[in-house]
């Protein structure tokens, strides 16, 4: 095994790979599996420290029990309990062929978001790290299923890392879903607002996926807003890893980090402000909006108009005076109480918890 290769300093990259870009037909693919090692391999051998985050656990736990296919949420914990060894067998199988080491971390959002957990989960990292080892990280499924993109976009902001991979069966954002029509147009890079293209991402018609673009884009407003540049690539391009990271052209996406690194217990809050798409809007006065923009709480006397239905701790957009999205974060109060008129004096957001939105 190489031993110690990684320096940690700036080396840090957190890759994802998705359930369709590792199996077919309910199976680890062997010309797919080889393809993200040598991917992985390439990025160590250019003196990068990445981390994988890999799906498929799911997947592959279905076919291999007929009443884990129902459309329930044990069938799919237990899947994922079944199925996560097949993968990570795989995975330390072929990795061991490219004489890299792996090790297995199985996380929740709550680990990265909660300080009292995140520590254990950093030494781990970190001596896995110097050891030159390849942790291989999923969403501990069995205590709940979401989604890996949204979790590795936690992990990159958690470990300030230099990239956020995001590797899939379609190389990038495009301006439709390729997959329904040949003449869906790559987009190259995002450099305004992520809402401003929130509105050509849907769901997945991929193999086994879950979320599609959509929830991507969830992932690309975290990782960047917590300082980490994000890129949307085909899996199958072995090179993407490298020239991502070097900022050289990929046939992919390019989403540009907003901010730098945000400290850890700011992760919370990027978490709860994208963790889904908005469920509604609000759209505030002038002095809502020097409010947002000095870090103020928005109060209800502050609030026009409301657009959407929502529930409290949903996910709302803030709209400011010009019609642009300045903010967006869990809403305390639903739609019918945040409402013109209703509890003014009320903070529409525990203790301002909304996220500023950079690069409009
Ligand atoms: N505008 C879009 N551009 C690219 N892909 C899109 C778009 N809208 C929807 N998609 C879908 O998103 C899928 C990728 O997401 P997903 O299936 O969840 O992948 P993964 O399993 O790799 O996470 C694509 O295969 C495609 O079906
Ligand atoms: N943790 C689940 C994957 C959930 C998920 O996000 O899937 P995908 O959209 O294919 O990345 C599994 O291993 O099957």
């Amino acid at each position: 095994m190489r031993d110690g290769m990684n320096d940690g300093t700036g080396n840090r990259v957190v890759i994802k790979v998705g359930t369709s870009s590792l199996i077919t037909r309910g199976e680890v693919d062997p010309v797919k599996l080889d393809t993200l090692c040598a991917t992985v391999s390439k990025g160590i051998e250019a003196g990068l420290a990445p981390v994988l985050v890999t799906s498929g656990a799911i997947a592959l736990g279905r076919t291999r029990h007929s009443t884990l296919t129902q459309d329930t949420t044990e069938a799919a914990q237990t899947a994922a309990a079944l199925g996560q060894g097949v993968l990570y067998a795989a995975l330390h199988a072929r990795f061991a062929a490219y004489g890299l080491e792996t090790g297995q971390i199985m996380l929740t959002p709550h680990d990265l978001v909660a300080p009292e957990h995140g520590g254990g989960v950093r030494g781990t990292l970190d001596l896995m790290r110097s050891l030159g080892m390849v942790p291989i990280v999923n969403e501990n499924d069995a205590l709940g299923v979401r989604n890996n993109d949204v979790l590795a976009a936690l992990l990159s902001g958690f470990i300030e890392a230099r990239l956020l991979l995001l590797l899939t069966n379609v190389a990038g954002l495009y301006d439709g879903n390729p997959l329904l029509g040949d003449d869906a147009v790559r987009i190259a890079e995002v450099t305004g607002p992520i809402s401003e293209v929130e509105a050509v991402a849907g769901g997945s018609t991929g193999d086994g996926g879950t979320g599609g673009m959509l929830v991507k884009l969830s992932a690309c407003w975290i990782a960047t807003h917590a300082g980490v540049r994000t890129v949307v690539a085909d899996a199958m391009d072995s090179t993407a890893l490298v020239a991502a990271f070097r900022g050289d052209e990929v046939a992919g996406t390019v989403f540009p980090p907003r901010t730098s690194h945000c400290a850890a217990p700011d992760l919370g809050r990027l978490w709860r402000a994208f963790r889904n798409p908005p469920s509604g809007s609000v759209i505030c006065d002038a002095a809502g909006q020097q409010a947002i923009e000095s870090g103020r709480a928005l109060l209800g006397g502050n609030v026009g108009a409301i657009r959407g239905s929502f529930d409290s701790g949903d996910v709302v957009d803030i709209v400011g005076t010009d019609s642009r999205v300045i903010a967006r974060g869990s809403v305390r109060l639903g739609s019918a109480e945040a409402g013109a008129g209703g509890r003014s004096a009320s903070a529409l957001f525990d203790d301002c918890d909304y996220v500023r939105i950079f690069g409009g």
